[in-house]
């Protein structure tokens, strides 16, 4: 059975008087019955982790190197030095913002994974590709390119999320969220055999907020949620977590 995970990526933003939030949401899951995980930027990977009780802390990039010339990067080894036990990759933003390929998403992936960090690795289709019913082959592309060989349960999350719905307030209706997911689940399975590829857990990200959380976590092989603005504050992360733990009863 897998567990459920609420992660929250709060991407470019955070100072350390933001670790409140961080606190309190600690303070209110004191134990927790899903995994939660908040992705805070580089800068407050350490004080999170000292303050963090039973929520897991993760990056949200990492270098393909361990470590050497890389002005500015940050490597995997480093992140767990740090505290933290994950990182998010192949964010759409990274893919579109830094050009990162897919192909470069798996090696970031294998020096996270090798450093002993779980991978959240994130897919999704534009808008204009969804429109040209291409969403399943761009999945499919990425899903196979981006993931590394020897990915486990333990190791591997994979998110999916449609571009057009990160920060938009748009969301895919439920058959289409459930469509992508179903298969992803199939494409893990075979690749991976199906012990790992059932072990695997699969994310919905976009636009995910507390009145459509419960939605979301009731579609098949849906098992939590990245969120992004709706993880900043305590009390409206609260809600999801509070939906994600209600959907396991
Ligand atoms: O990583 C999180 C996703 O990009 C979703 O962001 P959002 O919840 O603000 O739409």
């Amino acid at each position: 059975m897998r567990r459920k995970l609420a992660a929250g990526n709060w991407k470019m933003n955070g100072l350390r008087t933001d670790l409140a939030e961080l606190e309190a949401l600690a303070a209110t899951f004191a134990a927790p019955k899903v995994d939660i995980l908040l992705c805070p930027p580089a800068t407050l990977l350490a004080p999170a982790a000292a303050c963090s009780g039973p929520i897991a802390i993760g990056a949200q990039d990492c270098h393909a190197q361990d470590s050497g010339a890389h002005t500015g990067d940050v490597s995997a080894p480093m992140i767990k030095d740090a505290g933290a036990n994950a990182v998010i990759l192949g964010h759409s933003e990274r893919r579109t913002d830094h050009g990162e390929s897919s192909d470069a998403v798996r090696a970031k992936a294998v020096a996270a994974q090798a450093a002993g960090l779980t991978t959240v690795i994130c897919l999704g289709e534009s808008f204009k590709q969804r429109e040209a019913a291409n969403t399943l082959d761009i999945i499919g592309g990425q899903l196979s390119t981006s993931v590394p060989d020897g990915s486990t349960g333990e190791n591997l999350v994979i998110a999916y999320e449609p571009i057009w719905a990160i920060g938009t307030g748009l969301v895919p209706n439920l058959d289409q969220i459930g469509e992508v997911h179903d298969f992803i689940r199939t494409r893990i399975e075979r690749r991976f055999g199906a012990g790992v590829g059932r072990s695997v857990r699969l994310l919905y990200g976009g636009s995910v907020k507390p009145d459509n959380a419960a939605d979301i976590f009731g579609v098949s092989n849906v098992d939590g949620a990245l969120v992004g603005g709706a993880s900043l504050k305590c009390a409206d992360f609260s809600q999801i977590i509070n939906a994600l733990e209600q959907s396991t009863e």
